[in-house]
């Protein structure tokens, strides 16, 4: 994909994003694989409201080659996911509540559920019986020593949807802009079920 026409999905993808409430303030950052290496939200804007000029061009190696401002924080942690999966077009970075309440309410290494039909919502997933597990890393302000944290628990359980980061957010990834929002999708629902669920059956 051109730089241009991955520029115009990530303002697409923002404005859905930000019309769910996932990405208040500035909150967030969106990334993609071009043909000349990848595109990256730049620091600091409102993700809902981005427009061609929000945008750096890095190259392969994630060197800046066009645009204004600074890339995004996180772009570290962007560059290192679509080395570990390499099918990976589009990576969007969200702040729901959801994603920050539960990835701290679960003290473990991974959101798990298992018996929701919105499981199937995400690639290769084909029943509700089996666990879905989506790892949480423990927040960190060093995000080439999160991405490398990343990195060694993908190599042993590898990363597919994506990652939640505690009391932070999620990334999620996909091997085109629609699946990784489908990803999103999918996931936001899990995530509300689960909330509901807890407030439900209470805190056991
Ligand atoms: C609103 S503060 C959030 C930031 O610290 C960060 O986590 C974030 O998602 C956005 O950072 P940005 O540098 O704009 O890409
Ligand atoms: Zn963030």
């Amino acid at each position: 994909m051109h730089n241009d026409a991955a520029k115009a999905e990530l303002i697409d993808a923002g404005r859905w994003v930000a019309d769910k409430g996932w990405v208040p303030a500035t909150g967030g950052n969106f990334s993609m694989r071009t043909q000349s290496g990848f595109v990256v939200t730049a620091s600091g804007h409102d993700k809902g409201k981005l427009d061609t000029h929000h945008f750096l061009e890095l190259d392969d190696n994630g060197n800046i080659v066009a645009g204004e401002g600074k890339p995004s924080a996180e772009t570290a942690l962007h560059l290192k996911l679509y080395a570990l999966r390499p099918s990976t077009q589009c990576i969007l970075h969200t702040h729901s509540v959801a994603a920050t309440v539960l990835s701290r309410f679960f003290q473990g290494d991974a959101f798990s559920v298992t018996g929701y039909e919105m499981q199937k919502s995400l690639s290769g997933v084909t029943t509700h019986l089996e666990p879905l597990n989506i790892a949480i890393f423990d927040n960190d302000q060093d995000i080439p020593r999160l991405a490398e944290l990343v990195a060694k628990h993908h190599e042993t359980t590898p990363i597919v949807h994506g990652v939640l980061i505690r009391g932070h957010g999620m990334y999620a990834m996909g091997d085109n802009v629609f699946e990784t929002r489908r990803h999103i999708e999918g996931l936001e629902f899990l995530f509300a079920c689960e909330l509901e669920r807890l407030k439900l059956e209470g805190i056991k």
